[in-house]
């Protein structure tokens, strides 16, 4: 099957939450991210698929700023981001996939001493926003460490947003959740997306991403190899043919992803 990168009602560029145009990004000697171009528009719930080792972290890291680019553009919100952007910081959070909240504080002590961190003003009266936000009221005095995995994982996004960002970065936000709980997570992600927060995130549940995002970007060895809605891409798959069973997106996955294999 030859693979069509295909986008589905592609944001125009000066509309664009996340705007990126053939970035590069090497490790030593390896090309990890080749030639990515991409438009998020704000309010999109996006998707950021591919197997292990496509290059999704190293993506989200970047545009989060804590890598640099070798090459290539990448904006948010009109301005470049591509360098030093101090101006931008408190645009954009990353919530990662590991719980690195510190074990020994409370749910407030934690959630203070991020926005201290960050220099955020208002400390006290962002905390209270985000507790209230958060239904956290009954939790503010338990330590991070006794919190269930759900629990620690509201916590971990709420703190993200005291600084009032406009882009989140959800780094395979549901790993190691049960159906309720991750179910939860999808509301709230859904609700900061109506709220008009842009939502960039990886996963390796193809449910997840079918259920929440608009669109999706198919990364493979470091490569977009397609960017479609999840019924677009599940068509593409079905369009392929070759097998008798219904498409699905994760027949789509499979094929896209494995097509240099074969
Ligand atoms: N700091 C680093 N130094 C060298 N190579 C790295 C570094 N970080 C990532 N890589 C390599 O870059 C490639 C992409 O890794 P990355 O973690 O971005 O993939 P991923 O799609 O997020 O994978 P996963 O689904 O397993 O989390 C891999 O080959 C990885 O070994």
């Amino acid at each position: 099957m030859s693979v069509s990168l295909m986008t589905a009602a592609c944001p125009r560029e000066p509309d664009a939450a996340l705007y990126l145009h053939r970035l590069c990004k090497q490790y030593r000697r390896q090309l990890v991210l080749k030639d990515i171009s991409l438009t998020v528009g704000k309010g999109e719930i996006f998707g950021l698929l591919g197997p292990n080792g496509a290059g999704k972290t190293t993506l989200m890291k970047i545009v989060a700023g804590l890598s640099r680019p070798d090459s290539g553009e990448l904006r948010l919100y009109g301005r470049d981001a591509s360098g030093e952007r101090p101006e931008l910081k408190h645009l954009i959070a990353l919530v990662p996939q590991e719980n690195n909240l510190e074990r020994e504080f409370t749910v407030q002590e934690a959630l203070l001493a991020y926005a201290r961190l960050y220099g955020l003003a208002k400390p006290r009266q962002r905390l209270e926003r985000v507790i209230e936000e958060f239904s956290l009221g009954e939790m503010r005095g338990k330590q991070v460490g006794v919190l269930s995995g759900g629990m620690a994982r509201r916590l971990l996004i709420a703190r993200a947003l005291l600084g009032g960002p406009q882009l989140l970065l959800l780094d395979e936000p549901t790993v190691g959740l049960d159906p309720d709980v991750r179910q939860e997570l999808w509301v709230m992600i859904r609700q900061l997306a109506a709220a008009g927060k842009t939502i960039f995130m990886t996963t390796h549940y193809l449910e997840e991403a079918e259920r929440l995002c608009g669109r999706i970007a198919l990364l493979k060895a470091g490569r977009i190899v397609a960017v479609d809605t999840p019924a677009g891409l599940t068509a593409m798959a079905g369009a392929a043919g070759g097998d008798r069973r219904e498409p699905t997106l994760e027949s789509a996955f499979l094929r896209l992803t494995r097509e240099e294999r074969a």
